[in-house]
């Protein structure tokens, strides 16, 4: 365990109880957590966990190390402006709001022409609430190795991590692994339902979907060919699989993915353009 990582979450919700999960008893012991929340409700719970916690920022903030902006994009400047006084050289700021850039919060967060320099953007997913999430990341160019380095160990606690140039690029990371969860839900849900259909019961079809769902994946992450060979191989010319995927490809299923991950793309960037004040 890191002793030396004093961590604050501001906003204490889902993504930073994820994040609280992995991070607590491995990278950061609980009571060098401090969480930032309007909810009482959300307080209590982090201090059952051992963490300290307070409806408004203090001069506890001043003593965390890492600041974790870690609520919705609408209340981030809000939560920046009142956090801002008790920031210190040599606190880093990592904010995981979806669309808001680094430029903008660097600007909420700085002094009129000198905005803040120490930011690392980046985008975790829920599956790190198991340990098994994957967080995309990028840093303002003066932020050092050192706080890098720094954000990425913080954040491998609760899974992988992939670095990438800048805010476009992380608004794409949105659309694919942010957000993805729930396209691989809305598709397990599907599975399920159709599995019903065809007369299997809730317990056979919970089984058979989640099961398929997992060892695909890790036979495309762990097989050498690329997932179009993958698909062929299930593919009897005149079966079973061929008929489904027919239906597939007339309905546009591809086309339609992709569709939906450019309109998750274009709202990170109109909530940047939206609450960009
Ligand atoms: N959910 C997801 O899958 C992912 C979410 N994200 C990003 O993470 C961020 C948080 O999302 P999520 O955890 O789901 O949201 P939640 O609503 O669960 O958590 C946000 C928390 O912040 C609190 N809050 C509101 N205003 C302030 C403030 N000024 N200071 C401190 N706390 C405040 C909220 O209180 P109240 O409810 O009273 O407003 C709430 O408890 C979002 O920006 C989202 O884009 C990133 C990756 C994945
Ligand atoms: O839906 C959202 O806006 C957030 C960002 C990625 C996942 N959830």
């Amino acid at each position: 365990m890191d002793s030396e990582l004093t961590l604050s979450f501001i906003g204490g919700g889902n993504m930073a109880t994820a994040l609280g999960a992995g991070l607590i008893g491995k990278r950061c012991a609980a009571q060098d957590v401090h969480v930032i929340d309007p909810t009482e409700a959300v307080l209590q719970q982090w201090r059952q966990k051992g963490a300290s916690a307070a409806a408004a920022p203090g001069a506890q903030l001043s003593a965390c190390r890492v600041w974790v902006f870690a609520v919705k994009p609408q209340h981030l400047k809000a939560a920046a402006q009142a956090c801002r006084p008790f920031l210190t050289p040599g606190t880093l700021v990592v904010s995981i709001a979806a669309g808001i850039t680094s430029g903008t919060l660097a600007r909420w967060l700085g002094e009129p022409g000198r905005p803040w320099q120490r930011l690392v953007r980046c985008m975790p997913n829920t599956p790190a609430l198991i340990g098994a999430g994957i967080t995309g990341l990028m840093a303002l160019p003066a932020v050092s190795d050192d706080d890098r380095a720094l954000a990425q160990q913080m954040l491998r606690a609760v899974g992988e991590t992939v670095w990438v140039d800048d805010d476009a690029a992380l608004d794409a990371v949105t659309a694919l692994s942010g957000s993805g969860p729930a396209y691989v839900f809305l598709f397990l849900e599907a599975m399920l339902q159709g599995g019903r259909d065809l007369g299997l019961n809730d317990e056979q079809a919970r089984k058979l979907a989640l099961a398929t769902l997992s060892g695909a994946t890790q036979l495309a992450a762990l097989s050498p060919e690329p997932p179009a060979t993958l698909r062929e191989r299930v593919t009897s010319k005149g079966g079973t699989t061929a008929a489904a995927l027919a239906v597939f490809q007339q309905r546009g299923f591809a086309g339609i993915v992709q569709q939906a991950m450019r309109a998750a793309c274009d709202r990170a960037a109109e909530l940047a353009q939206e609450l960009d004040a």
